[in-house]
């Protein structure tokens, strides 16, 4: 293995996630899986001290890097601004997720991970739409990425990525690939956009997924009958019944969502994130098991109690038998499936903005 890493003594700072790919033969598999055509202009987020760098302008007409680091932007300039490549570099010194961003054709990256899910959904909010993407991202998120109705990992950013575009596993990467190693083993997947996007709204579409994967082993019936699910959507129903319903274009649409997501990254935080995960392990052990209970309350209540129950409650429940959604989990629903819940929901005046 060849150690590629800058020969200043730069310490590495962790909270930029700087894990530096050493390993040349998997840089070079990560930019051959990338099929640059010489008429490329390439993204690279987080270029750290140019490894990726120098075999992307190897094969591009251009190399747009964003970095934030500004003692890797003096590497950086160092080993290109003088070098062959120098008319083809460009450099943006800056934090990616608030950077604008120029026309580029592909991204390939070795990102940072702690970025990782508003990274994606910034390219995918990006217009015009570019032709691919191949990032390196720690393994468990790439397994979300991909993941499929029925598995473990599958949940709200599976449903939400896999509507805007085709993802696919390319290969795994050990840790002891990068200098210095992560904690976590990484996964390199190949992102390629719709295009167009399908028609449809999104904020409702995330607004359906928040509710169905927040439980998402749950019957439907169940997440359903939950009152504060209840009182938000028998809400929506009555401001949309005065307001009428306001018709948006998609991609503007998608932006919105993009920015729902990133506000919720900032708010969480590092912290506040894994202490939400440990509880959202704990409610959703606790899910699993009080499922049986809860899905039976939902099937076997008797006629007398379901007819005195909220008139609201009863639309949605009749919505769910007339699609045979009754008893479905969000856990096995595939996008057609969501879909056909979303509009089944909003045809009576139901909606998740
Ligand atoms: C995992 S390292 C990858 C370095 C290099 N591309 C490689 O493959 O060895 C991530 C890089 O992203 C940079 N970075 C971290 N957060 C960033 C952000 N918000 N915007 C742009 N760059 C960022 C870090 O400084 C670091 O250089």
């Amino acid at each position: 293995m060849k150690n590629t890493v800058s020969k200043s003594n730069m310490v590495f700072n962790k909270s930029f996630g700087q894990h530096i790919l050493i390993n040349q033969q998997i840089l070079q598999m990560i930019v051959d899986k990338s099929a640059i055509r010489p008429t490329d202009i390439v993204l690279e987020i987080g270029p750290g001290t140019g490894n990726l760098t120098e075999l992307l302008l190897q094969r591009a007409k251009q190399v747009i890097c964003v970095e934030i680091d500004p003692r890797m932007v003096i590497e950086l300039t160092k080993r290109f601004k003088y070098s062959q490549y120098s008319d083809k570099f460009k450099l943006i010194q800056g934090d990616f997720l608030t950077a604008e961003l120029p026309f580029f054709d592909l991204c390939v990256a070795n990102v940072p991970y702690q970025i990782s899910s508003p990274l994606v959904f910034k390219l995918l909010a990006q217009r015009p739409l570019w032709r691919c993407a191949v990032l390196m991202f720690q393994q468990e998120f790439a397994f979300r990425l991909v993941a499929k109705p029925g598995n473990e990992l599958y949940c709200r950013l599976s449903a939400n990525v896999q509507m805007l575009s085709r993802v696919d596993h390319l290969m795994k990467v050990g840790k002891n690939n990068f200098k210095p190693p992560p904690k976590v083993e990484s996964s390199v997947v190949r992102i390629e956009p719709k295009n167009p996007i399908p028609n449809i709204n999104y904020i409702e579409w995330d607004g359906l997924l928040r509710i169905c994967f927040n439980r998402k082993n749950k019957q439907l019936s169940a997440i359903f009958k939950n009152k504060s699910v209840l009182k938000t959507l028998e809400h929506n129903f009555h401001v949309i019944e005065q307001e009428g319903i306001k018709v948006n274009d998609p991609a503007n649409n998608v932006k919105q969502l993009i920015s729902s997501i990133m506000e919720e990254e900032d708010v969480k935080g590092k912290g506040k994130k894994d202490k939400k995960d440990k509880k959202d392990k704990q409610n959703q052990q606790k899910g699993e098991e009080s499922e049986s209970d809860d899905d039976e309350d939902n099937n076997q209540q008797p006629e007398k109690q379901q007819t005195t129950q909220n008139p609201f409650r009863l639309k949605i429940n009749e919505i769910l038998k007339s699609n045979d959604m009754f008893q479905m989990r969000p856990v096995k629903m595939d996008n057609d499936g969501f879909l056909q819940l979303l509009c089944a929901m909003n045809a009576q005046g139901i909606h998740f903005k």
